[in-house]
């Protein structure tokens, strides 16, 4: 499969205005639902559909990688909590797991670049590019046969999953010292400094922090050269995980399906997923906004706005996984409700302009 994705296609305009028309039908004064109802109108576009399906089969795929860069003192964890966190992931014990089930999605579980000497069983190995990456303050992270591997991998997982009825799609993922290369990647694909970009990861302290800072300095400077080329980007800077959650992120679009964004780790992902497939990211929808100062630049060369702001940093798609009861209940309060006329209650007389907003909101938003 090539590193070239289709032209994509945006979410369906006239189901969109079929959605938002009968919200207006709904009992319930316009727009007083705020940003859940936009949410539902997003959903019902998406799947082309008005009123929106319920989803069947929210579906989070978790991508585990080891750096290269954690030999720098970047991480406050050692890089073998990555395959000791996937054993966890695998036996149920992780926040994901948890989540997921109150949420009512499912986890995948898959190994691109784990170092380590556990045998893992095949379904979590068969997409594995390599062990670990190379430190890219020095060097580039994968070459030209794994990057292309990489993204064919997280192609061949959106293809998967959506084949075996995903129609809501989460990325997370797990590697010691990944917020790293995303706070690299995010800078070059941003036009930010360094300092603008690193943030605290796993909870490192000052002294790891300027190691860090240093790391993605160097880092930036062999990127930057490469900023124009989304995959030569990937190569340089990623990872095998990276890479492939990008191509999962624009092959969702491809394939018209829904995603709900995690962290600063998947926003890296999505910032380059946006340059491999530009308009993806009209499938995309931020779930929360990470403490990680880069997530803001995320969030804002995307022009998304994040559903929840809780504080969180913990990655592994738990923030996708908190916001999705509330994705859930937009869609299906849109799909539920009563009308006004099957309910027998009558409209009042908000007559307003498409133009005014009257929840005080200064333009659209998404
Ligand atoms: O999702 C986030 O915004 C996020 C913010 C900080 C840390 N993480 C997680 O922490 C790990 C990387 O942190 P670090 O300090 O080792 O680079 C990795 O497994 C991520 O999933 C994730
Ligand atoms: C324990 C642990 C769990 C994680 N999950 C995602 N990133 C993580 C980092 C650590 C250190």
């Amino acid at each position: 499969m090539s590193t070239e994705f289709p032209h994509i296609p945006t979410p369906d305009a006239a189901t969109h205005r079929a959605a938002e028309a009968r919200h207006l039908e709904l009992t319930k004064p316009p727009g007083s639902l705020g940003r859940l109802e936009e949410l539902g109108v997003w959903v019902s576009a998406c799947q082309g559909q008005c009123p929106p399906r319920p989803f069947a089969r929210p579906r989070v795929v978790l991508f585990a990688g080891d750096h290269g860069i954690t030999a720098q003192g970047v991480s406050a964890f050692p890089a073998e909590v990555t395959g000791q966190m996937v054993a966890n992931f695998l036996a149920g014990g992780a926040a994901v797991n948890v989540m997921a089930s109150v949420a009512g999605a499912t986890v995948r579980v898959v190994d691109l670049g784990v170092d380590t000497d556990a045998e893992l069983p095949e379904h979590v190995t068969a997409h594995k590019i390599r062990r670990s990456s190379g430190s890219i303050d020095r060097e580039d992270a994968l070459t030209d046969a794994e990057v292309d591997a990489a993204i064919a991998a997280g192609r061949a997982l959106a293809d998967e999953e959506v084949d075996g009825g995903a129609d809501l799609l989460i990325a997370g993922e797990m590697g010691i010292g990944n917020t790293t290369p995303a706070a690299v990647l995010i800078a070059a694909l941003s036009g930010s400094e360094p300092v603008a970009v690193v943030g605290r990861g796993t909870g490192i302290d000052d002294q790891t922090w300027m190691r860090k800072a240093t790391a993605v300095r160097d880092a930036l400077r062999r990127a930057r050269r490469v900023s124009a080329h989304p995959v030569a980007l990937l190569r340089t800077a990623g990872s095998a995980d990276i890479a492939a959650m990008a191509a999962f992120l624009a092959q969702a679009a491809v394939r018209k399906t829904p995603v709900l964004l995690d962290g600063v780790v998947v926003g890296a992902a999505a910032l380059v997923a946006e340059e491999l497939a530009p308009g993806a990211s009209e499938w995309w929808r931020a779930a929360h906004k990470s403490v990680e100062p880069a997530h803001a630049l995320v969030l804002e060369q995307l022009n998304l706005t994040p559903i929840l702001d809780l504080d969180l940093r913990l990655g592994e798609g738990t923030g996708a996984l908190a916001a999705l009861p509330l994705l859930s209940m937009a869609t299906r309060v849109l799909g539920e409700m009563s009308t006004f006329a099957d309910a027998g209650v009558s409209e009042g007389e908000v007559r307003l302009p498409a133009t005014v907003d009257v929840n005080g909101r200064n333009g659209g938003w998404r």
